[in-house]
């Protein structure tokens, strides 16, 4: 036997009953080992935390237990030992069964005999791996509260803050015993109201949690945005323990976006709105005054010789001008007022709030005076004016882009007026053009969709019997009005383009036509075509109508006629000779359409070489009733026979038009009596069953 066996403490197992239930109902690891250190009792508690039985362990070496990086601890604790010494909550490692580490708080005391000789210890170890755990998530989380970038305040349930940390004081420039006890109002700031906090409240209460963006004050007054995250954190039970707030400084990017948003509302050099604001604000202005019985008004200002100050004295020049003169004109607008830059000299002031026409002159008056005041700009005093167009809103009863639109037109009648005035725009006015411009347009897209067509109309020889020709009549099948007649529609045209290409292409088709009829055998009909005097006076008109005739070689140019409309519009009648001389020689031939209703018919008659002349309806229509009608009639059939033209007479409604016709010498007639102008389709079917009236056909000859 060894000396240290023979000097070995005492094992539990002799030791009294009560020592023994607390030796192993102990939590801790109660061991005991001789000098060398082997171990000599080992309780329940030890087997719990180490893994290993008394079995496994009794007479082992208590080295087993030790990671091999601390055996050296065992030497240190059996010195102090056999000297008498204890070692009190060392804080070591030890080794689980399965390998694992277990920190261990160790106490050992010094084991004597009866004679107070030392002859080995007893270990006491407790299980301190939880602990140190908690103490490293402990300290991490402090270290995350003192070292993040992002300000943490704790608040607790009654509002007082508990703690801060060193990033919420570097952002809102307090120090830490400022902020302590106090309560988060210490740093509203004037951009945020009580609703909002009220807001934030209400969501804590209800969600435990609220994110946003706030506006905050720091210690020496400035505002900063920041991006807040409240947390309530709750214990078991639900109860709010405290709140944690994040909070970041995001003053630098909310300062960048609201440049960014100024720059996109706001003109860079004059720091007036922009068109896009301007929009916004009318949009606005005109609600408010349909609520109210106020008018609004948009003034579109343009400079007059703004050009001119560039060229003379620099675009720096110009730019300062343009400062000068939007701080002027603003002085003269109220608080309510917009005046907005829209780009170049162009500003629209937006006036609100006006009673009635007075009101808005005046301020106009104003705005145009000091427009005209000189400037004085990189040492030279530059004059000058303004046109302003004014629209004025709920009389021109539109939405803000028209109204500003109508302004701008406005202005621009003000510049052709002379400039340095206003004008004001008129919705009548304006709706009058507008649905011409809208009726022309309606025309093109006819025009283009092939919705017009051509009627046509029998001309007879009343005697005779014989059809000597149709007159083509242009009509419109329009989609939606119906079939309308050219009263409807050609007024319309007068003095535009389009007239000119409607009579092309009513040329166009009659051509088209005549050579359908010629070969179906009706190669003696004359197609007459109708043709506005002005378009004749175009230049080129025979060279063109030559060409369309070479477009058309089975269309026979000596069945054509050309029937002249408002003679009364001819300028030169030498010219318009000569024109009709060339379309002569394409084989052509003439009418003069609405004899009788021209002041300078008869000089007509004696130059224009037209073949025939065509007795306007409204004499024919009441010669049998008016004298007066009946001489002027008889007059024109004077006359044609006098100057060798043919003769044919319009407005044949009745057999008794006819008789009266045929009884002064026209024998040629045309009118509903007759026939009304039918699609061309039909016109075969009528010449075949026409039979003239034997009124007519008997008639005596005139005298
Ligand atoms: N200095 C300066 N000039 C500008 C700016 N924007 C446009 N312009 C110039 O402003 C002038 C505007 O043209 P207009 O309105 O036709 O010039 P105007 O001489 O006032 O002509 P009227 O309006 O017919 O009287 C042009 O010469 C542009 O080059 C700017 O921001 N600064």
């Amino acid at each position: 036997m060894c000396a240290a066996e023979e000097s070995a403490p005492p094992n539990i197992a002799g030791a009294p009953e009560h020592f023994r239930a607390i030796f192993e109902s102990s939590d801790d690891a109660i061991v005991s080992k001789t000098l060398d250190g082997r171990i000599t009792s080992w309780n329940a508690g030890a087997t719990r935390m180490f893994g290993y039985s008394e079995q496994d362990m009794l007479h082992q070496p208590m080295l087993r237990l030790f990671p091999p990086e601390r055996v050296a601890e065992e030497d240190f604790i059996l010195d102090k030992i056999r000297h008498g010494e204890k070692v009190d909550h060392y804080e070591t490692e030890r080794l689980h069964r399965d390998g694992r580490r277990i920190h261990v708080s160790v106490s050992v005391s010094p084991v004597r005999d009866a004679t107070g000789r030392i002859i080995g210890a007893s270990k006491i170890a407790r299980d301190i791996t939880a602990q140190k755990d908690a103490n490293a998530r402990f300290r991490l989380t402090a270290s995350v509260f003192s070292h993040t970038s992002e300000g943490i305040v704790i608040v607790d349930p009654h509002g007082r803050i508990v703690d801060v940390n060193e990033a919420f004081c570097r952002i809102t420039g307090f120090e830490r015993p400022q902020i302590i006890g106090r309560t988060p109002d210490m740093f509203a700031s004037s951009r945020q109201g009580p609703a909002e906090f009220e807001i934030i409240l209400n969501a804590l209460a209800q969600t435990g949690h609220w994110q946003g963006e706030a506006w905050s004050r720091r210690q020496d007054g400035e505002s900063f945005a920041s991006l807040v995250k409240i947390s309530a954190v709750r214990n078991e039970q639900g109860q709010t323990q405290n709140y944690v707030v994040l909070v970041s400084d995001v003053t630098p990017l909310r300062r960048q976006q609201e440049t960014l948003e100024h720059l996109a509302h706001f003109d860079a050099l004059t720091d007036l709105p922009n068109r896009l604001l301007l929009s916004d604000r009318l949009v606005q202005a005109i609600n408010a005054s349909r609520r109210s019985d106020d008018w609004v008004a948009v003034l579109y200002l343009d400079l007059d010789g703004f050009k001119a100050v560039n060229d003379r004295l620099g675009h720096d020049a110009g730019d300062e001008l343009l400062v000068l003169l939007a701080r002027r004109v603003s002085s003269q607008l109220r608080e309510t007022d917009t005046l907005a830059r829209m780009g170049g000299d162009e500003f629209v002031a937006v006036l609100v709030g006006l009673r009635n026409h007075n009101e808005c002159v005046q301020l106009v008056d104003r705005v145009l005076r000091v427009c005209t005041e000189p400037f004085f700009v990189k040492g030279e005093s530059v004059q000058v004016s303004a046109s302003i167009g004014v629209a004025l809103y709920p009389q021109d009863n539109v939405d803000a882009e028209q109204l500003i639109r109508h302004a701008d037109r406005a202005m621009y009648e003000a510049k052709q007026a002379g400039k340095n005035r206003y004008h004001l725009f008129d919705p009548d006015l304006h709706e009058r053009a507008r649905s011409r411009s809208e009726q022309l347009e309606d025309i093109a897209r006819g025009l283009r969709c092939g919705e017009f067509e051509l009627f046509y109309q029998p001309k007879v020889n009343m005697r005779s019997g014989q059809v000597i020709g149709v007159e083509a009549l242009i009509r419109w099948r329009h989609p939606q009005r119906g079939l309308l007649s050219p009263a409807a529609f050609l007024p319309q045209t007068e003095g535009h383009q389009l007239a000119a290409e409607l009579d092309r292409w009513v040329l166009d088709q009659a051509l088209n036509r005549m050579a359908v009829w010629r070969a179906q055998g009706l190669d003696a009909l004359t197609v007459s075509v109708n043709l506005n005097g002005r378009n004749l006076q175009q230049r080129g008109f025979a060279e063109a109508l030559a060409a369309t005739l070479a477009s058309h070689p089975d269309a026979p140019p000596e069945r054509l006629e050309l029937e002249l409309l408002e003679t009364s519009a001819l300028d030169d009648i030498n010219d318009v000779a000569v024109v009709m001389q060339d379309c002569h020689r394409l084989g052509v031939r003439f009418a003069v359409d609405d004899f009788g209703t021209g002041y300078s018919s008869l000089v007509y008659l004696k130059r224009l070489p037209a073949e025939t002349i065509k007795i306007d309806c409204s004499f024919v229509r009441d010669m049998l009733a008016d004298r007066d009608d009946r001489a002027i009639v008889q007059g024109i059939v004077g006359l044609a026979h006098a100057f060798g033209r043919e003769l044919i007479a319009e407005g044949v409604e009745t057999v008794a038009h006819g008789c009266a016709l045929l009884a002064m010498g026209c024998e040629q007639g045309q009118g509903f009596g007759i026939a009304r102008p039918m699609p061309a389709e039909d016109l075969a079917a009528w010449i075949a069953g026409w039979q003239p009236p034997t009124e007519w056909t008997a008639a005596p000859a005139a005298k």
